[in-house]
């Protein structure tokens, strides 16, 4: 007998574990006395079996057992970080393929019956989805099937209100997305407003009795690399988790990896600040390595899923918006639960469908010099489709057919470029050349634009623009006070910025070639002075800019959206120069938009504003 199994007494049989049983179980050698032991072996085993957490639909080939669910809720976001959608945008799923409340919730129960005990809300923005709080509490009421922990991963800025309802619904855990503490990278990063929510939701939630409070930050180099001791120091006072995440590829995103900064550098510079920092213990299964500060509450971790991918202690399974089942997040294939489960399948049927997929998962994600050829979702999807004219052109492997084939070296699918349709320019001719639209056949209808932008000042530009005039003594000596006597030589900044951005609008047409001219019927221009404060390791930053919004309109055959942007550009202009005798060469004029456009062919436009896109929970 090579196995000393007559050596385990009754009261050891009930311990032993599931790799002995199998020895036992398996052994040939076993003299014919010993065939009870293989009996109880065999006993043992399914007893095990029996007992495990985890049914064995959820264990893959490599035993993994996967008992962490992440169910997007939404396709859609109120932001729109460039990391993560492409610029174009992403084609929705109709409302009707997008799993109901109800259906959500029968998947759930079926993955915590059958051994999920984590699952985390994400999308998009979970927090736009209707009724995400009902959700939740539904959610909550299968704890009694062995579910332990309702996680969420929110932008968070439509959270600070809805959050303490949630919490109370059974959220336990959130993880908050914030890459910056600068108002005005914040707007480069998300392509919208919104930091001082963001900020506020931060704030709601560590006051409030969840679990855990993270926060993630997606490090780009030359970004925000350089706010990584501004978050570590945030874990001095504070009872969070800073997650540093490596930037990721995914389909649109524009990945280079000499954008992404591996862990182990971002590690070292933390290191020469505080060379005391220490290794945490990290949560099972956790996607982090954790380290911490002595004396800090809270810690900081890096998700390095580029430079050492955790995939061997993966238990994470996906369920998208639109019903499919996802296995691993950098595998484009996917199987619909959702028409299984509307056309009658029996919850076996179901799980026998996961189990297909869970069995067909990959030990690990491609590498750092592969992935970007894969050809997987946008990660704000992570469920649904690209249009055709999205397929990115970069990184590609081209075939000479055109059509979705293997990468070489992968063996991942990659499509071809060649099939990408060009859009076409409006304002040239069929020779590439310069011309004016001929709109002599439109009908004349009412059209309104309204674009935006800012322009950046310091301080005492300010303090200039915003106090009543003259307030200070203009013969005082300072080089300053000569300065700013200067700038007020010039007049009521913005009131001639007004003036400015409302002759702007009318000549139009003669400072951009194409555009027509047109009798608009109204120019409204708007300057705001605006302030905006964070927190910084040494204090508070406030930074400091003027808002102008221009709306256009006219009863006519084009839009004025040109209009709108022009009157925007040369009222923000004249501010610069209005104020460059005091704040220099210090000023940024950015984020010119158009943010409304009704009227005429196109349609009706409407950027997202923070507001109307919160969620009504
Ligand atoms: N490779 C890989 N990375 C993932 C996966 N899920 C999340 N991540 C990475 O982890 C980051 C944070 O994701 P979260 O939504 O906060 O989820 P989480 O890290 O699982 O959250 P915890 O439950 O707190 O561990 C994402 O931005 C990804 O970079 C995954 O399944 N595979
Ligand atoms: C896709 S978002 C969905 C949830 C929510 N909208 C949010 O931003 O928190 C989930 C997480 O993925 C991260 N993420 C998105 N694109 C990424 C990328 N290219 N690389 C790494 N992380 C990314 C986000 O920062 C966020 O923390
Ligand atoms: S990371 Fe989140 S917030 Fe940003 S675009 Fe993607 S889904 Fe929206
Ligand atoms: S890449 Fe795939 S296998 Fe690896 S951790 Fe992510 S989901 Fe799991």
């Amino acid at each position: 007998m090579t196995f000393p199994a007559t050596k385990i007494t009754p009261n050891l049989w009930t311990k032993l574990p599931l790799s002995m049983a199998r020895g036992i179980a398996t052994q040939v050698e076993l003299p014919s006395t010993s065939l009870n032991l293989q009996r109880r072996a065999q006993a043992r085993i399914r007893e095990i079996d029996f007992a495990s957490p985890v049914n064995k639909h959820l264990i893959d080939t490599f035993n993994r057992q996967h008992n962490y669910l992440r169910i997007s809720l939404t396709e859609r976001c109120n932001l729109r970080c460039f990391y993560c959608m492409p610029s174009e945008g992403i084609e929705l799923s109709p409302d009707g393929k997008l799993l109901t409340n109800a259906e959500i919730i029968r998947l759930a129960t079926l993955f915590v019956k059958s051994g999920v005990t984590k699952i985390r809300l994400t999308g998009g923005e979970p927090t736009i989805r209707k009724g995400i709080a009902e959700i939740i509490g539904d959610l909550n009421s299968l704890r009694k099937y062995g579910l332990k922990s309702i996680g969420m991963t929110s932008n968070g800025l439509a959270l600070h209100r809805h959050l303490p309802q949630l919490v109370e619904n059974g959220l336990s855990h959130l993880n908050l997305s914030l890459d910056t503490l600068d108002p005005f990278k914040f707007e480069l990063i998300t392509r919208r407003r919104g930091h001082d929510a963001v900020l506020k939701a931060l704030k709601v939630a560590l006051e409030s009795p969840l679990a855990s409070v993270k926060i993630n930050v997606v490090v780009i180099k030359d970004l925000n690399d350089s706010e990584v001791l501004d978050f570590v120091e945030m874990t001095k006072t504070e009872n969070i988790s800073v997650r540093f995440i490596e930037f990721m590829p995914f389909t649109g995103n524009k990945w280079d990896k000499k954008k992404m900064v591996p862990s182990s550098e971002l590690l070292e510079r933390i290191r020469a600040k505080h060379p005391n920092v220490e290794r945490a213990p990290d949560e099972l299964n956790d996607t982090a390595r954790s380290w911490s500060i002595p004396g800090h509450k809270g810690h900081f971790g890096f998700i390095s899923s580029m430079s050492d991918h955790f995939c061997s202690s993966c238990n994470r399974l996906r369920l998208t918006a639109d019903g499919q089942i996802k296995v691993c997040l950098f595998d484009a294939t996917e199987v619909s639960l959702r028409d299984k489960l509307r056309t009658g399948a029996s919850d076996q049927e179901l799980l026998e469908t996961i189990g297909r997929s869970v069995s067909g998962k990959k030990e690990k994600h491609a590498g750092m010099e592969d992935i970007d050829v894969i050809t997987n979702r946008p990660m704000i999807l992570i469920g649904g489709r690209l249009k055709k004219s999205m397929y990115p052109t970069l990184h590609l492997v081209h075939s000479p057919s055109g059509s979705v084939h293997r990468h070489q070296k992968s063996g991942l699918r990659v499509y071809s470029t060649s099939s990408s349709p060009s859009p076409s320019l409006t304002h040239i001719d069929e020779r590439g050349r310069a011309s004016m639209v001929d709109v002599g056949e439109k009908q004349p209808t009412k059209r309104t634009a309204t674009a935006s932008g800012r322009i950046y000042i310091t301080k005492l530009a300010y303090e200039l623009v915003t106090a009543s005039y003259p307030t200070e003594d203009s013969s005082s000596s300072s080089a300053e006070s000569r300065a700013v006597a200067k700038a007020r030589h010039k007049g009521d900044v913005l009131t001639v910025a007004q003036l400015a951005a409302i002759m702007g609008a009318k000549q139009t047409s003669s400072l951009i070639p194409l555009c027509h001219p047109l009798a608009l019927s109204k120019i409204g221009v708007v300057l705001q002075p605006e302030t905006t404060t964070r927190k910084s390791g040494s204090g508070e930053d406030v930074t400091y800019s003027i808002l102008c919004t221009a709306t256009v309109a006219c009863e006519g055959k084009t839009g004025v959206e040109m209009e709108a942007l022009t009157s925007v550009s040369v009222g923000l202009l004249t501010v610069w120069d209005m104020l460059k005798a005091v704040a220099g060469q210090e000023m940024i004029i950015g984020e010119i938009m158009v943010t409304h456009k009704a009227g005429g062919r196109s349609g009706d436009f409407s950027r997202p504003e923070i507001d109307t896109m919160l969620c009504d929970t």
